[in-house]
């Protein structure tokens, strides 16, 4: 899963992990965090996600990472936002009031660009990652961020023999691999979601389960 994979899907607008609605676990989980208004979230591989406008209008700051210019560009204009755009190191910083999308590459950053940043949201970013890139992925995180920050994770589950990612299927017992060494892992959820998810009943699936964790790092 290359770079050029991701801009291809976006200019081709195959973008059928975009949700239209505000993520369910998103609204039911985040008030587990306990994180005080004003405080920064980051938002890894975001998309165009209307989650973003959520947890900027639950009060928060939204710092969200993506590579693709047409969906850091379609997120503001879908929204009626008008940014600033500036260069920053590797990025270019797409900035208004709270909310600001660095597009570029996730694995650029460094603890500076993050260091307001007290919590993280996951949805559809760790399971946009082959296997062989989530273990830098779940590094990247540990290393970025210091003690005490917290991750909501939403993760697919289903057998990965059925269909082809992305999204890939990331079971509990590779979260915690990935990430038990620098986090407590709680999981909340674990839902059947097939039936809300025909695309993927098309392709093959069978069974198909989404599941939440709360990880806060040591
Ligand atoms: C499956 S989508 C999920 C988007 C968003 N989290 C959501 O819930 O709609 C994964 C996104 O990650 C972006 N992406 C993939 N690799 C990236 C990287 N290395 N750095 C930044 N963004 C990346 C892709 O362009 C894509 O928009």
């Amino acid at each position: 899963m290359n770079a050029e994979f991701w801009h291809k899907r976006w200019e081709r607008n195959q973008i059928g992990f975009h949700q239209t609605e505000i993520n369910t676990h998103l609204q039911t989980y985040w008030q587990a965090l306990n994180l005080p208004k004003g405080a920064s979230v980051f938002v890894p591989l975001c998309g165009k996600s209307l989650d973003m406008l959520w947890l900027l209008e639950q009060g928060y700051r939204v710092l969200g990472i993506e590579l693709s210019k047409v969906a850091v560009r379609d997120f503001f204009t879908e929204n009626n936002l008008t940014p600033t755009v500036t260069t920053y190191k590797t990025f270019n910083r797409w900035a208004m009031d709270e909310i600001e999308i660095l597009c570029g590459d996730f694995f650029h950053l460094t603890p500076t660009e993050l260091q307001t940043c007290t919590a993280i949201y996951d949805r559809a970013s760790l399971v946009a990652l082959p296997p062989e890139m989530r273990n830098d992925y779940a590094q990247q995180l540990a290393t970025l961020f210091p003690t005490n920050t917290q991750i909501l994770l939403v993760t697919f589950e289903y057998s990965q023999a059925e269909m082809q990612g992305p999204p890939f299927a990331v079971h509990a017992d590779e979260v915690t691999q990935l990430y038990q060494q620098h986090f407590t892992i709680e999981q909340v959820a674990h839902t059947d979601i097939l039936n809300e998810n025909p695309r993927f009943q098309k392709l093959g699936v069978t069974q198909m389960q989404e599941s939440v964790y709360l990880l806060r790092k040591k």
